[in-house]
C-alpha cells in the first residue's frame, strides 16, 4: 500500500463504511451489492483490456461477456431488475454492451406497452433471450418525433401493417445492436384508412431465428464512433415489410382499420422518460468514478514545490483542490438527486399504470431537465478530472479517456440536451398558471409566491441583503429565487408576441432565456435535494462533512453564475466578494477527508479499471506493467521496421 494513501485514510474524520451505507440506501443494500460484486473474481469474465483490441475483437469480447452474464444471472437466480442493473454495471466496468439496449429499452417497452396477449407471447421470448431486441426510432434525417418518416400502413385485407422507409433520410440510424438483435421495436407514423395518426411502436423481426441471417431487410453496423466500440449501433432500411396486426404495441387499430385513441399519445414515449431518469443516476456514478481516480492519484503524485521542502502531494495545491473538490461535491449531490429521480419515476409511473396521468407532464419535464443538467455537468467534470491528472490522465490506463468517450453521448442520446432543456421550459406554462392565481403542486410550487417576491433585474443596492452565505437554507432560498429567471423568459416571449411574431417564432427567439431558466430550475432542484438529504443523516461526523460539501456545491454554483444572482439582487457585491474566501475555507476543511470521501463510493479496482485510481495507490509500477502489455511490444522489433525503415 502506498504510504501517502495510508496516511490519507488515517486522517478521515468519519466512518467511511457508514457513508457507503447512506449512498447505497442501507447496510443490507451494501452487503448485497458487495456479494454481487464477487462476480468479478469469476475467471469466466477474465478478458483482455479492450484498449489493446481492434473494434471487431472488442465487439466479439463484449458479446461473449453479455452471453456469460445471462448464463450467470440464471445460475445465481438474480431476477430483481435493480440487482440485474447492479450486476451488469459491475461486470461491464466502464464500457457498454451490445445487449444493453435489449435490457434498457426493448424489454421496458414490451413491459409498458404490450397488452395481455402480447405480453404472453413476447415477454417469455424476450426474457429468455431467444428474441434479442433493439429500439429503432432515430432516422438518418431526423430525431424530432413528428419529423420521423418511416410509415406503417394498415392493410385490412391481410390484417397486416406495411412498414416502409420511403427515403434515404428515413433509414433508421443509431439503434444499438444492429448486428446482435433479431427483432426491433420500430417507431413509425401510423396510416390507416388514409389518415396519419402519428408515431406508434411496432415489433418487427429482423433476422432469421436460427441462422441470424437478415430477413429481406437491410440491416447492419454504422461504423466506428467516438466511443461505444462494444456497441454495434445500426442502420435499418425497411422496404414494404409486412408484419401482423398483432405486432402493433397497445393495439390501436381494429381489424376494420378503425383507430382507437390511447389515453395519452405520449405514453408511446415512456421508454425515453425511463432512460432519461436512469441517466441522472449514471451521471452520479461516472462523476464519482472520475473523482475517485483523480483524487486518489492526486494523493500519491508529488510534484514541484510549495516551500523548499520535499515535493508536496499535488492534492495540496489549492488550484488542484479547486478543480476537484467542487466535482466531488457534485458527485454527492447527483447521487442524492439520482435517488430522488428513481423514486419519483417509479412513484409517478405507478400512478400512470393505475390510469392517473396527471403527473406525466411534470415527470417528463423533470426527467428531461435533470438528464440534461447532470449529463452536461458530468461531461465537463470528467475532462477536468482527466486534465488534473496531467500526462498520465491522457493514457488509456487512467480510464478517464474511456469514461469520457463512453459518457459524452449521454448529452446527445435520449434527447439532445438543449432540446431537453427546452422541454423543461414547460415551467413557463407553470409560471403563467401561478401568475393567473392557480396553486401549483410539487416541485413547481415555488412559483406560487413568485409574484410577491418579484425578482427582477434591478440595482442590488436597492434591496436588503437577504442571504447569509454560511447558511445553507439561505443559499437554497436564493437558488429558488434565481430560478425565477423563468420570469425573464416569459417576458421575452411576451415582448416577441407584442412585436406580432407568431407563438413559434416568439418561442425560438426566447430560446436562450428558456434554456437558462430550465438550467436555473434544475440547479435549484439539485441544491435543494442535497440540502434536504442532510436532514436525514443522523451521524454527526458524516452530517458535518456532507454539509461542508453541500455548502461548497452551492457557493461554487453561485460563483460560476454570479451575474444572475447579482442581477436579481439576491446577493450584494460585498457578499459576492466573500464567496471565494469562504470557498477557500471549505477546500481546506474537505482536504483531510478527500480520499475517504471517494473511498465511500466503494468502487472495486476492477470496476474502476484505472491504474491511477487503484485503491493501494501503487501507480508507477503498474503503469509500467500496463505499458509493457501494449500490442506494439509483442515483438522487440516491429514489422514496420522491416517493411519501411530498414
Ligand atoms: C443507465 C443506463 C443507460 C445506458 C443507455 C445506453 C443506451 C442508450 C441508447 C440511446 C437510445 C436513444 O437515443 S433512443 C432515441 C431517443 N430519441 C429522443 O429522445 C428524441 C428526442 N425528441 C423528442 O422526445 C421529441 O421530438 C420532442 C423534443 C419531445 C418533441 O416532440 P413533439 O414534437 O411530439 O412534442 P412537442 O410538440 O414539443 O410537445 C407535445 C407535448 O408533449 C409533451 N411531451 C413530449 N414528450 C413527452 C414525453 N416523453 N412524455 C410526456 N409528455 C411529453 C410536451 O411537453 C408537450 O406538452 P404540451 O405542451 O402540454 O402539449
Ligand atoms: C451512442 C448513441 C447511441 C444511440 N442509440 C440510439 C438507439 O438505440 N435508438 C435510437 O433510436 N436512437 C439512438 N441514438 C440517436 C439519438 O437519440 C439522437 O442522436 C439524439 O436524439 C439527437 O438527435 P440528432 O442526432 O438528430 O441531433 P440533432 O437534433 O440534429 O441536433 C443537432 C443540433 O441541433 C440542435 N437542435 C435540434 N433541434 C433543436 C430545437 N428544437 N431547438 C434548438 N436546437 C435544436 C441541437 O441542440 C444540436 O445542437 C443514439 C445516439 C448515439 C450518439
Amino acid at each position: 500500500m502506498n504510504p501517502d494513501i495510508v496516511k490519507e485514510r488515517q486522517n478521515a474524520s468519519f466512518d467511511v463504511q457508514k457513508l457507503t451505507y447512506i449512498l447505497d440506501g442501507g447496510p443490507e443494500k451494501t452487503k448485497r451489492r458487495r456479494e454481487i460484486s464477487l462476480v468479478l473474481n469469476d475467471p469466466d469474465f477474465d478478458e483482455e483490456d479492450p484498449n489493446f483490441l481492434s473494434r471487431s475483437e472488442r465487439y466479439e469480447q463484449a458479446v461473449r461477456k453479455s452471453a456469460q452474464m445471462i448464463l450467470k444471472l440464471r445460475e445465481y437466480g438474480i431476477s430483481d431488475p435493480a440487482e440485474i442493473n447492479c450486476y451488469k454495471s459491475v461486470v461491464r466496468g466502464n464500457f457498454h454492451e451490445s445487449l444493453g439496449l435489449h435490457y434498457v429499452m426493448f424489454l421496458p417497452t414490451l413491459y409498458s406497452q404490450c397488452d395481455q396477449e402480447q405480453s404472453k407471447k413476447w415477454l417469455p421470448l424476450a426474457t429468455s433471450f431467444e428474441v434479442l431486441g433493439t429500439y429503432a426510432q432515430t432516422e438518418l434525417g431526423h430525431t424530432h418525433l413528428r419529423g420521423l418518416e418511416t410509415t406503417a400502413t394498415f392493410d385490412p385485407t391481410t390484417q397486416e401493417f406495411v412498414l416502409n422507409s420511403p427515403t434515404v433520410t428515413s433509414i433508421k440510424w443509431w439503434p444499438g445492436a444492429g448486428k446482435t438483435s433479431n427483432h426491433a421495436v420500430v417507431l413509425a407514423q401510423l396510416y390507416t384508412r388514409g389518415k396519419c395518426h402519428g408515431l406508434h411502436a411496432f415489433i418487427v423481426q429482423l433476422r432469421h431465428m436460427d441462422t441470424h441471417e437478415p430477413l429481406p431487410i437491410l440491416v447492419g453496423d454504422i461504423g466506428p464512433k467516438f466511443g461505444f466500440s462494444e456497441v454495434d449501433n445500426g442502420f435499418l432500411k425497411l422496404d414494404h415489410v409486412r408484419i401482423p396486426r398483432e405486432n402493433m404495441l397497445m393495439k390501436h387499430v381494429e381489424p376494420d382499420g378503425r383507430y382507437v385513441k390511447p389515453a395519452s399519445a405520449k405514453l408511446t414515449y415512456g421508454t425515453m422518460v425511463f432512460i432519461r431518469s436512469l441517466l441522472v443516476g449514471l451521471s452520479a456514478l461516472v462523476m464519482a468514478k472520475s473523482c475517485t481516480i483523480a483524487i486518489r492519484y492526486s494523493a500519491v503524485r508529488h510534484q514541484s514545490e510549495i516551500r523548499s521542502e520535499p515535493e508536496p502531494q499535488i492534492l495540496d495545491y489549492q488550484t488542484q483542490q479547486y478543480k476537484l473538490f467542487p466535482l466531488l461535491a457534485t458527485a454527492y449531490a447527483f447521487s442524492f438527486v439520482g435517488q430522488y429521480m428513481t423514486e419519483t419515476y417509479y412513484r409517478i409511473s405507478g400512478d400512470i399504470n393505475q390510469g392517473d396521468l396527471s403527473e406525466l407532464p411534470e415527470l417528463h419535464a423533470v426527467s428531461a431537465g435533470l438528464k440534461a443538467f447532470t449529463t452536461w455537468t458530468t461531461n465537463t467534470g470528467i475532462e477536468v478530472c482527466r486534465m488534473s491528472c496531467g500526462g498520465h490522465g491522457y493514457s488509456r490506463s487512467s480510464a478517464l479517456p474511456d469514461l469520457y468517450a463512453e459518457f459524452t453521448p449521454t448529452c446527445t442520446y435520449e434527447g439532445e440536451n438543449t432540446v431537453m432543456m427546452l422541454q423543461t421550459a414547460y415551467l413557463v406554462k407553470s409560471y403563467r398558471q401561478a401568475k393567473a392565481g392557480e396553486q401549483l403542486r410539487g416541485i413547481m410550487s415555488y412559483l406560487n409566491d413568485m409574484e410577491q417576491r418579484h425578482v427582477r433585474a434591478h440595482p442590488a443596492s436597492a434591496r436588503p441583503a437577504l442571504v447569509d452565505i454560511n447558511d445553507l437554507s439561505d443559499l437554497v432560498e436564493s437558488y429558488k429565487l434565481r430560478a425565477a429567471l423563468v420570469e425573464s423568459a416569459a417576458k421575452s416571449i411576451q415582448q416577441e408576441l407584442q412585436k406580432r411574431r407568431s407563438h413559434e417564432d416568439a418561442w425560438n427567439n426566447s430560446a436562450i432565456d428558456l434554456v437558462k431558466a430550465s438550467d436555473a430550475h434544475c440547479h435549484y432542484m439539485v441544491v435543494k435535494l442535497f440540502t434536504d438529504k442532510l436532514s436525514e443523516i443522523g451521524d454527526p461526523d458524516i452530517n458535518l462533512v456532507l454539509t461542508t460539501l453541500a455548502q461548497l456545491y452551492a457557493l461554487h454554483g453561485i460563483a460560476l453564475n454570479s451575474g444572475d444572482f447579482l442581477q436579481a439582487g439576491l446577493l450584494t457585491v460585498p457578499q459576492m466578494q466573500q464567496i471565494p474566501v469562504r470557498i477557500k475555507e471549505l477546500l481546506c476543511l474537505i482536504r483531510p477527508n478527500a480520499v475517504a470521501l471517494v473511498d465511500a463510493f466503494d468502487f472495486p479496482d476492477k470496476v474502476l479499471s484505472s491504474v491511477l485510481g487503484r485503491y493501494d495507490g501503487n501507480v508507477y509500477e503498474n503503469l509500467f506493467e500496463w505499458a509493457r502489455r501494449s500490442p506494439l511490444n509483442a515483438t522487440e522489433v516491429h514489422e514496420s521496421f522491416h517493411k519501411y525503415l530498414k
